[in-house]
């Protein structure tokens, strides 16, 4: 990574090559085998499925604003072409909600006219939040996401942002591909939106499956992929009938290093639709030292066998 995000400076990977394409299979280090194995459904049907047909050649995409500093923002800025749409992080660990003020201060000073989001990743309480909401909406927010971790200090929020008349619609993150049952939080009527991506919720098919009947708008985001990830969360986002907001699937523009020879980074705000191929000589650069290689591998067989005790 460029600059650190999650808390990491160094994202790990396996990548296949099957039948019907490259596909990733890259659950974050430390989730346990059980939360692997949506994300290497995932990966099975990009490899030996394939996606299903697209709606769009190009999808739209925002840039992703971490928990920098506000003099580093016009830096993170500098690195997307063509942004209309910004995420910025906010409610990091250590950080006070002035410190989160001050970041989306600065993005709207570089960017008078995009539209601003802001993901705080359930790092807030419930009126820490409806406070830190009520001063960002000076900004004009299009959403914020998971201001708090639980659903129904979802829905508190939101009821308490309409009662004060703050109008920033709350999105649902967290809530939507960490929960057992993605669609509780649609039921409860706990989110004006959800966002959704590829490898934790399963798949392509499975994640189309969710919007459908979660019955609300959708935003497509990465998990932090290599290209050949986020080739999967565009095929998503260019399957949806529809897509009313830009994807955070620009974030291969935070890393140092990437896998394919033409990364997929945003040209003019947008990224194509297609197939991404891994590059032998990126991969060969980049290869996990032996041990880590054995812990993937390891990592791999446990989770398949756990998915295969599923289906
Ligand atoms: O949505 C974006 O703009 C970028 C992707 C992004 O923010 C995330 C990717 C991977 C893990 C998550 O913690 C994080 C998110 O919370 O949405
Ligand atoms: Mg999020």
């Amino acid at each position: 990574m460029k600059v650190r995000f999650r808390g990491v400076l160094q994202r790990e990977a396996l990548l296949f090559r099957g039948p019907a394409g490259w596909a990733e299979f890259s659950p974050f280090t430390e989730y346990d085998d059980g939360e692997a194995v949506p994300w290497l459904r995932a990966a099975i049907e990009a490899g030996w499925h394939g996606f299903p047909a697209p709606l769009r050649a190009a999808v739209p995409v925002n840039a992703t604003v971490p928990a920098v500093a506000p003099g580093d923002v016009p830096a993170v800025l500098a690195r997307y072409d063509g942004t209309q749409t910004v995420k910025v992080k906010v409610a990091e660990r250590g950080q006070s909600v002035d410190e989160d003020v001050a970041r989306v201060a600065a993005v709207r000073a570089v960017l008078p006219q995009a539209a601003l989001r802001v993901d705080a990743n359930g790092g807030w309480d419930v009126p820490t939040a409806v406070d830190a909401l009520g001063r960002l909406s000076g900004y004009r927010l299009q959403y914020a996401e998971q201001p708090v971790m639980d659903i129904a200090g979802l829905r508190r929020v939101r009821e308490q942002l309409r009662r004060a008349g703050i109008d920033v619609p709350v999105a649902a993150d967290e809530s939507v591909r960490k929960e057992s049952d993605p669609l509780r939080v649609a039921r409860e009527d706990a989110a004006d939106l959800i966002v959704v991506k590829v490898q934790p919720l399963g798949g392509v098919r499975r994640a189309l499956r969710i919007v459908a009947e979660a019955g609300l708008p959708a935003v497509v985001s990465s998990a932090l992929d290599s290209s050949v990830g986020i080739s999967a969360g565009v095929a998503l986002a260019a399957a949806l009938p529809d897509l009313p907001y830009a994807c955070g699937l620009g974030t291969v523009s935070l890393m140092a290093g990437d896998v394919a020879a033409r990364p997929l980074v945003p040209v003019g705000g947008q990224l194509r639709v297609g197939a991404v191929a891994a590059d032998e000589e990126l991969l060969e650069r980049y290869a996990a030292a032996g041990d880590r290689r054995q812990w993937w591998l390891d990592r791999l067989g446990r989770t398949y066998a756990r998915l295969a005790g599923e289906t």
